[in-house]
């Protein structure tokens, strides 16, 4: 019965019973979120590291996948391992990291520069590379508005990358727009998640507040690397040769996460401690648009939590 379930093409099922064993058996990798998946601010989702952990002692391949730019993927490994997850560097796939490989493996900038509206983590993901850049910490406004217009802009800058940066300023901005004033000046982004869910069910404004404003007064678009765009898979799938038809992709986001899956022939699983709901989904479900089936999930679940019973015993 429940292999038929499977087979049957039904979108937004709760996974639980005889299905949950069902669909565990059918992946061999599962990629997870980060925030409001395993983790909401410092705090793990409470069963999340058991869940990791059994899913490894299994033999599942395990990995990371997080739009959040804050840190390296060793600063990663370590929040990981400090939580209680047994997880490796390499498992890590973030966009500090991913922004890096795109911008030196798709852009060729290695040995390039880019005026960076982002984090110290990025700048050393972008090192690692060979890529330089300036603009990370403070940048406060100073002088006239004749001025900002006229501040001084590094040559040897060839693209701006915009990621999250709590330094973010009215200067930075002017900064951005000032070279992306330049046409051949290259626009990446890292994500455009708006919210970034916390603690206790508290949010902050994510990174594609910051993105949206320096595309507003540039009046351009950025290339984003970051969920749903195929390239923070093919990073992985690149490294580990992972087989798409048998990966499950485990998010809290439609419009990132499991659009990415989507996007990219995994199985999906939506789950309920972080930003979507299942009412959300059902919203797009019934939209009868064609586009908006790929952010309705294959199953959902309440926490990641409820996996357990299928890897105790
Ligand atoms: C919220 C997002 O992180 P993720 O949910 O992809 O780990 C982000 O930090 O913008
Ligand atoms: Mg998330």
């Amino acid at each position: 019965m429940t292999g038929t379930f499977l087979m049957s093409g039904v979108k937004c099922t709760p996974l639980k019973g005889a299905l949950l064993p069902q669909v565990l058996d059918s992946v061999d990798c599962l990629l997870f979120d980060c925030d409001g998946v395993i983790w909401r601010g410092d705090e793990a989702i409470p069963g999340a590291p058991q869940v990791i952990n059994l899913l490894k002692e299994r033999g599942k391949r395990v990995f990371f996948v997080t739009n959040n730019s804050s840190k390296t993927r060793k600063m990663y490994a370590d929040k990981l391992q400090a939580l209680g997850f047994n997880a490796k560097e390499d498992e890590v796939f973030g966009t500090a990291y991913c922004s890096a490989m795109y911008l030196k493996t798709v852009c060729g900038l290695q040995g390039g520069k880019v005026y960076l509206v982002g984090s110290n983590a990025m700048s050393q993901e972008l090192e690692a590379v060979g890529i330089q850049q300036t603009g990370v910490g403070p940048d406060h406004i100073h002088g006239k508005q004749g001025d900002w217009a006229a501040v001084e802009l590094d040559p040897d800058v060839k693209a701006v990358l915009v990621g999250f940066d709590d330094h973010f300023s009215y200067m930075k901005l002017n900064r951005a727009f000032q070279y992306l004033t330049q046409r051949d000046c290259l626009f990446v982004g890292t994500n455009r998640d708006t919210r970034l869910p916390l603690e206790a069910g508290k949010a902050v404004p994510g990174t594609g507040c910051l993105l949206q404003a320096v595309e507003t007064a540039a009046q351009r678009q950025a290339q984003t690397v970051g969920k749903p765009n195929h390239f923070m898979f093919d990073c992985v799938a690149s490294q580990f040769g992972v087989d798409p038809s048998r990966c499950l992709m485990v998010g809290d986001r439609l419009d990132t996460d499991i659009m990415l899956g989507s996007n990219c022939g995994l199985k999906t699983l939506l789950t309920l401690t972080g930003v979507n709901t299942v009412a959300d989904a059902e919203v797009h479900q019934k939209s009868g648009s064609a586009e908006r089936q790929g952010m309705v999930p294959d199953y959902y679940v309440e926490s990641i939590a409820d996996l357990l019973p299928a890897l105790q015993g």
